[in-house]
């Protein structure tokens, strides 16, 4: 079995400037030491007009906090109004970049072949894409979720290569959770993390299932986040309202240290 780093990734979603992501990113430091970093990978996910303040801070003071973005093109230049490449990302120092979040499924009508055309992108340009599945609630009262986000995952995980596979992150997150203080429970999310691991074997092998981390997201807070990364096949959070409160998101990378 592998061991792997637990992440928490911090998605600001369209939340703050550039000069509030300066002042929080500085919070988050001050509340989180070495240790800390020893022990959890810690992320965050500023909207594109904050990275370049956030890379000016990480890079300046030496911060362990790595970052990433919300979305990229699947094109690399040319005449895309109003995209971001994943050319200029990596160029920023970006290390992750968020790809088929639920929010960009619904709003921008984002299917499986334009996620994984990010996918590709991503990994054109070194990025590790968070990517990100799950079901609404209808198909959840259908009982069709763990269905449902094996497909996403197929989907988003075409031509990928087994050595780039390896390094992907894999969120997911029931979107009937998600804003709305409905997490799921610990056995929810295990039973879709567990599944989304075993199909990463039948997709490629157990090497590259063992490595991926799986994240849970939805309404995690410091309160819920213990038993959540008690089950075996969750490797972290995918965390947003709660992270734009530096308190809130220190604890919940705290995580050994919050009540189960
Ligand atoms: O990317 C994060 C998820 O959408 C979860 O958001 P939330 O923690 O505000 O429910």
């Amino acid at each position: 079995m592998a061991s792997r780093k637990p992440l928490i990734a911090g998605n600001w979603k369209m939340n703050l400037n550039h000069l509030e992501a300066i002042a929080l990113v500085q919070k988050l430091a001050f509340a989180l030491n070495d240790k800390d970093f020893d022990k959890v990978d810690v992320a965050v996910l500023p909207p594109f007009t904050d990275l370049r303040s956030v890379q000016t801070l990480v890079d300046g003071d030496k911060l362990r906090i790595v970052y990433g973005a919300q979305d990229l093109s699947p094109h690399d230049a040319g005449a895309y109004t109003g995209d971001v490449s994943g050319v200029m990302l990596a160029k920023l120092g970006c290390t992750y970049v968020t790809i088929g979040h639920s929010e960009r499924r619904q709003y921008h009508d984002e299917d499986d072949d334009l996620v994984n055309a990010k996918v590709q992108a991503a990994y054109r340009h070194s990025l590790t894409p968070i990517l990100c599945v799950g079901e609404g609630l209808a198909v959840r009262q259908e009982g069709r979720h763990i269905a449902h986000s094996l497909a996403q995952l197929d989907g988003a995980l075409r031509k990928i290569t087994a050595e780039q596979a390896k390094s992907i992150v894999v969120a997911y997150e029931p979107v009937w959770a998600i804003g709305t203080g409905e997490v799921a429970t610990p056995e929810d999310a295990q039973e879709v993390c567990g599944a989304l691991r075993v199909r990463l074997a039948e997709l490629y092998d157990t090497e590259v299932a063992s490595a991926v981390r799986i994240l849970y997201g939805g309404s995690v807070k410091s309160g819920n986040i213990a038993g959540i990364m008690a089950q075996p096949d969750v490797d972290g959070a995918l965390v947003g309202g709660a992270s734009i409160d530096a308190g809130e998101f220190a604890k919940i990378c705290r995580f050994s240290d919050m009540p189960g």
